[in-house]
Formats: C-alpha cells, sequence, structure tokens
C-alpha cells in the first residue's frame, strides 16, 4: 500500500492542454502556471518531450524542496544555451554541486558580496547614484519623462561594473548596446529551446539560440578581456595602488593560489554575475516605483520616514537603510508581489525524491512558482492589496527562511548577490523618492495605471 503511494506521479496537464495555453504559457508563464495549479493542485507535472518539469506552488512543497531535500535538488538543469563558450564548465550558475562551483561560492560569500568588502565598496556605488541622480534632474529641468525601467537597467550595470572592475562598461560598447546584449543574453536563457525537449534536434539548433548566444557572449567577452588583461599588467607594477573592486579580489586569489580561480573562470563569473543581476534588480526596482505611485499613501508614509530620518532632498546613504524599517518594508511587499525571478532558477531532482506524498522523478527540472505563492490568499491576508505594513511588526524576511517569501531562493544555491541587490534597491529606490517627486505621463491618474507595463514619469526636483 505504502509502496503505491510512494510511486504516486504529480498530477499534470496532458500534452494537448499545454498546446492550447502555449502562447499564454509563452507569454504569461507564471500567471499561466498558477492557473493551472488551480486544475492539477500545487505540484504539477508537465511532460514535453524527453523533459519532465515539476512545477511547485505551495509552501510545503517549496520547504520540502529548498530545504529539507535541498542536497538532492541543489544541481540545476543546464539548458543547451549554457553550452556556448563551453559556459557550462564554468558558470556558477549552472554549475553542479563541485569543487569549482563550492570554490566559487566561497568566493562569493566569503570575499566579493561579505558585508567587509560591500562596505569597503560603498564609495563606488555612491558616485553612480549620484550620476544617476544627475541624469533625472537634467530630465527634470526639461520636464523631460524617464523610462523608470531603462534607468534603473542602466543605473544597474553602472552600479555592478563600478563595483566590479571600477569602470563603466557602458562607454566601451556603447549605452544601447550594452542593454541589447545583456537583454539578448536574458532573453535567450528564457525562450523555451526545442532543443532542450527534443536533444536529438541539438546539432540543427534550429531556433538558432546557441549560435545568437555566442555571439553576444564574444562581444561581452571583447570588452572583459582588455579589461582584465590590463588590470594583471597593473597589478606588476610596484606602485600599484588596489581599487578595492571585485577584480582586485580575485586576481589576488587568483596570484596566491592559481588553482583556485584564474583569468577564464573570472570572466565567465563576471558574464554570470551580470547577467544574473543586472535585469533583476532593474525590474525590482521599476516594479517597486510603480507600486509606491500606485499607492500614495504608501508613499507619502515612505516619504515622511526619508524626510525625519535623513532630511527631504538628501541623498541615501548605505548606512542609512538600517534606520528605515518602511522603506525595507516597501521593498519586501514588492518582491513578494513582483519578484523579479518569478520561477526562481531550475532545480533538478538528484535521484527520486519523495516530496509532500509524490515522487518527483530523477532527472525532472523543478521550478517553484515564487509569483503564485506572494499571490495565494491561502498564504497571505489581501494577497492582491500592496501593503508595506505587512512585513513592519513580522519576522519575516528575505533571507530563504520563510519559505512563503523567497525572491532570492533559499538552500545552498540561494541568490549570492542578494546583499548587493538588496543595499542597490535601497540606495535607488530611497534616493529616487527622496529626492523628487514623480507624476505619471500623460497627467495619467495613477489608478488607471498597468502594474505590469513599463513605468514612465515626470521627475519634479526636490531641494535639500
Ligand atoms: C533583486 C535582485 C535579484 C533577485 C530577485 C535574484 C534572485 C535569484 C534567484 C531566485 C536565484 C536562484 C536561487 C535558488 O536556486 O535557490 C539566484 C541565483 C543567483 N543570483 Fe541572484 N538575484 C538578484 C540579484 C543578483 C545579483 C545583484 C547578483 C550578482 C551580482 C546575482 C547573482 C546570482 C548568481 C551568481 C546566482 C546563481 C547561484 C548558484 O547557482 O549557485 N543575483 N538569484
Amino acid at each position: 500500500r505504502s509502496r503505491k503511494l510512494n510511486y504516486k506521479l504529480p498530477p499534470g496537464p496532458s500534452i494537448l492542454t499545454i498546446i492550447r495555453n502555449s502562447l499564454e504559457l509563452y507569454k504569461k508563464p507564471q500567471q499561466t502556471m498558477a492557473k493551472l495549479a488551480k486544475v492539477y493542485g500545487p505540484i504539477m507535472r508537465f511532460k514535453i518531450g524527453q523533459a519532465t518539469t515539476i512545477i511547485i506552488s505551495s509552501t510545503d512543497a517549496t520547504k520540502e524542496i529548498l530545504q529539507t531535500h535541498d542536497t538532492l535538488f541543489a544541481d540545476r538543469t543546464n539548458p543547451d544555451i549554457t553550452t556556448a563558450y563551453n559556459h557550462n564548465n564554468y558558470s556558477l550558475v549552472f554549475l553542479p554541486v563541485s569543487p569549482l562551483w563550492q570554490e566559487l561560492r566561497k568566493i562569493c560569500h566569503g570575499n566579493l558580496f561579505s558585508t567587509k568588502t560591500l562596505d569597503s565598496s560603498q564609495d563606488l556605488r555612491r558616485k553612480k547614484l549620484h550620476e544617476l541622480l544627475g541624469d533625472i534632474r537634467q530630465s527634470s529641468l526639461k520636464g523631460e519623462t524617464v523610462d523608470v525601467g531603462r534607468a534603473a537597467f542602466m543605473a544597474c550595470i553602472n552600479f555592478l561594473s563600478y563595483t566590479f572592475v571600477s569602470e563603466d562598461f557602458v562607454p566601451s560598447v556603447g549605452d544601447g548596446e550594452y542593454k541589447h546584449i545583456v537583454g539578448t543574453l536574458l532573453k535567450a536563457t528564457g525562450t523555451p529551446n526545442l532543443v532542450d525537449y527534443f536533444p536529438m534536434l541539438r546539432m540543427f539548433d534550429p531556433q538558432g539560440i546557441r549560435r545568437h548566444t555566442t555571439d553576444y557572449i564574444d562581444k561581452l567577452f571583447d570588452v572583459l578581456d582588455p579589461l582584465i588583461e590590463n588590470r594583471m599588467k597593473m597589478r606588476r607594477e610596484n606602485d600599484y595602488a588596489t581599487n578595492n573592486d571585485m577584480l582586485d579580489i580575485l586576481l589576488e586569489i587568483s596570484e596566491r593560489s592559481s588553482e583556485k580561480i584564474h583569468k577564464k573562470q573570472i570572466k565567465h563569473l563576471f558574464l554570470d554575475l551580470l547577467v544574473a543581476g543586472t535585469d533583476t534588480t532593474a525590474y525590482g526596482l521599476e516594479r517597486t516605483m510603480s507600486e509606491l505611485m500606485h499607492n500614495p499613501e504608501a508613499m507619502a508614509k515612505a516619504k515622511k520616514e526619508l524626510a525625519e530620518t535623513i532630511g527631504v532632498g538628501k541623498v541615501v546613504e548605505e548606512s542609512d537603510v538600517a534606520r528605515l524599517p518602511y522603506l525595507q518594508a516597501v521593498i519586501k511587499e514588492s518582491l513578494r508581489m513582483h519578484p523579479p525571478a518569478p520561477m526562481l532558477l531550475p532545480r533538478r531532482a538528484k535521484r527520486d525524491v519523495q516530496v509532500c506524498g509524490y515522487t518527483i522523478p530523477q532527472g525532472a527540472q523543478v521550478l517553484i512558482n515564487e509569483w503564485a505563492i506572494g499571490r495565494n490568499p491561502q498564504v497571505w491576508d489581501n494577497a492582491h492589496v500592496f501593503s508595506p505594513e505587512r512585513f513592519l511588526h513580522s519576522d519575516i524576511d528575505i533571507k530563504g527562511r520563510h519559505f512563503k517569501l523567497t525572491p532570492f531562493g533559499s538552500g545552498r544555491r540561494i541568490c549570492p548577490g542578494s546583499p548587493l541587490a538588496i543595499r542597490m534597491l535601497h540606495l535607488m529606490l530611497g534616493s529616487l523618492i527622496n529626492c523628487f517627486h514623480w507624476k505619471l505621463e500623460n497627467n495619467m491618474d495613477p489608478k488607471d495605471m498597468d502594474l505590469d507595463q513599463s513605468l514612465r514619469a515626470i521627475p519634479i526636483p526636490l531641494l535639500a
């Protein structure tokens, strides 16, 4: 009897249902999966070609996967695209748990994203923040509309490139082109690739996804290669003074022990960090600004807190954030309703694993529908209402310990960049609303906003 129960597979839609919903699945995957989960349950199986995917939208199952059985789900599925440039052999995001992956995680945790390192690189981000605010001030003087998503994207690239190499990538590649490169890489990672479902098509690369990706990685490496070479040369000079950036830290580790990390791994690591960190953080910022504009009461409270704590018109410092509990609650609430990685990143079952009474088969790809959990009325009171207050007297955090809110994942593969992402989000959001008043383009009423659309708004400066 129990044996039979042990081998129960999760239910799931038939191939016909999948085909019928394919356009919607492609355009709004997390919403469509949430709708299907209402019919098939919170542990749902999709089988297309040779690939089995399990979609999870319950907190219990999330906890079992990310905590109880973390070691059995710690590898990722490797989409064909990651084989471009042999990235799969170096990638922190896609390597299976292995000595190299462990070394890279250790470097991230102990060096790149440690509190000490991030504290000592704050000046670099402060400089970039002032530039962002300067650009917005220029727009405000001309009464120009700001495309908030685009401004956020460019700011995140600059924040990251400065934190990584103390230089802007943008001038070397050209502003629009960089967005295009990262945008294309991200789109390619998110585009369903026939090869992943039907591996025999691999040699034909029918959608050209691997080909395109290789071209774009090429462009990014054309920027990174000379940057790294140049720094290596400079470091050999006697009077070299460190930049306090991540490239120096990585080269120092490499000089001490080249088997830990070498030049090629450094550029693959930067590729991962840029692709994983830019769009997610920019999306988080844009959606939070949209929610605040749509909810004037929450905006007023956040502004009041800033005015009382640091003074109107002042730029937020990283050290101010601990004294801004409402701003922190706003960001948590936005990550609940608009997780930038709505299905987290895929995990892979190492062997058959029992989860909440079902067997997840070995090799299955497992996706957690974070978006559906964040909007589930059985998990959250007034799940569809933006209410930062829910976090004010609650111990729920975003560190992967509370399985109803894991926008950065949890367990061994939890996002290593979250300490930097959280700093960037608070700095940018706090300063944008403390230094400017914002109104929607064309006098649009905030009540009529479509919160999934890009945000276009006009800044009006607030003087210190
Ligand atoms: C709001 C911004 C961000 C969100 C919501 C986010 C979310 C995530 C999620 C959900 C995962 C998968 C976790 C899991 O499997 O349990 C992840 C992994 C990762 N993230 Fe982030 N991330 C953000 C920003 C960043 C930044 C700024 C960086 C680096 C600069 C970064 C680097 C990475 C890397 C390298 C991984 C792969 C780790 C591994 O597989 O071992 N992320 N992120």
